[in-house]
């Protein structure tokens, strides 16, 4: 009988693709990250978007400022800027110098989540990239089209034809991040690209497919962008993740929204899953058979290829099951998290935090 892991300690875990807000809002979400995970790329899609280094260095320090005491000193926000249209090659050197800017966000206007001040076509940014890859500042992409004549579904793929290929041929050493990749093809794309081309992998896109979101009737709080795919897709995400590769590593996008605005007619694209990100993903390494690849997908292959040190503390997890709320409140609204009310088998220890 091969005896199960009671105990699971990896080397302490970053978020290399984070939505934290601003304000109240903020302050409710940000120790569910800060308790995990070391470091986190914080994405710039406020409102008004956070476009210079002036302004991401102002809300690195409301980040700090709104730790709670007993992680503070212990969470570093990596900063990024939201380049748009008139973004100037000279905010990338002000980026680069700042040392606090780790890399610029390309949003196609209208992709997603407070995207209408992004960049209407990417032709218009080709200086400020030719400064990018001249500085080497990565560039990360919410890689889908948004032309309304591509169907949701292959918004991804065709994002990968009409605008990364022709990217990459362009701008050869310039390093990019497909961020939260969704489909087989992304993947093989990523594989087969050069070593300056990396993804991040949700949580929410390796454990479901998009059955979870419109089978049994329509489930909002599974609602994010890039859609959720059929399970083919999400097999090839799971290979992906826990083969080994060090061109993909984790971003969980937990990316939270008031129960009001995704319980709606219009009901807007994000899943929270900052609760218990390290959790989830260590559950679906496990039953993938994989729990041996989390520590290097989770704390090894981001910090790599950002090229920053990897952490030196540890954190644990331990196996016991626990009920994720239903709930959290949320500045004046509430917050469904993803595998609400759902067992979890993985509970972060609480020796963690020594
Ligand atoms: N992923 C999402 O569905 N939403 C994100 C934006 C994004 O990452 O595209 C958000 O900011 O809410
Ligand atoms: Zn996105
Ligand atoms: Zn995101």
């Amino acid at each position: 009988m091969i005896s199960q892991p009671t105990m699971l300690t990896l080397i302490r875990p970053d978020d290399w693709h984070l939505h934290l807000r601003d304000g109240r809002a903020m302050q409710a979400v940000l120790p569910d990250t800060a308790r995990r995970f070391a470091r986190a790329i914080i994405m710039p899609n406020l409102k008004p978007p956070v476009t210079t280094t002036e302004q991401a260095v102002a809300y690195q320090a409301r980040i700090l400022s709104a730790l709670p005491d007993e992680l503070s000193g212990r969470f570093q926000p990596l900063m990024t800027l939201y380049l748009t249209d008139s973004t100037l090659p000279t905010e990338i050197v002000r980026a680069k110098m700042s040392g606090v800017v780790h890399a610029v966000k390309l949003y196609p206007a209208g992709a997603t989540t407070h995207s209408d001040a992004g960049v209407t076509d990417i032709t218009h940014c080709y200086p400020v990239l030719e400064m990018m890859e001249r500085h080497d500042m990565p560039l990360l992409v919410h890689g889908e089209v948004v032309n309304p004549e591509v169907d949701i579904f292959d918004r991804e793929k065709v994002f990968i034809e009409r605008v990364l290929i022709p990217l990459t041929q362009r701008f050869p050493e310039l390093r990019i991040v497909f961020e939260h990749i969704t489909t087989r093809d992304a993947v093989d794309f990523v594989q087969s690209a050069s070593r300056q081309i990396a993804a991040t992998i949700t949580a929410h896109h390796l454990l479901l497919n998009r059955n979870a979101l419109l089978a049994g009737g329509l489930h909002p709080h599974h609602y994010c962008l890039p859609v959720l795919k059929r399970e083919s897709h999400r097999r090839a995400l799971l290979d992906a993740a826990t083969n080994g590769s060090r061109k993909f590593f984790l971003g969980t996008d937990s990316a939270p929204h008031p129960r009001s605005d995704k319980e709606s007619a219009c009901g807007c694209a994000g899943i929270y899953s900052a609760h218990a990100a390290i959790e989830i993903y260590a559950q679906i390494f496990e039953q993938a058979g994989k729990l041996d690849r989390l520590e290097a997908f989770a704390s090894f292959h981001g910090p790599d290829f950002y090229r920053l040190p990897r952490n030196q503390d540890r954190i644990s997890l331990i196996k016991e099951s626990w009920r994720i709320p239903q709930q959290f409140e949320y500045a004046n609204d509430t917050l469904v998290p993803l595998g609400a009310g759902e067992m979890l088998e993985w509970k972060l220890s609480e020796g963690s935090l020594d």
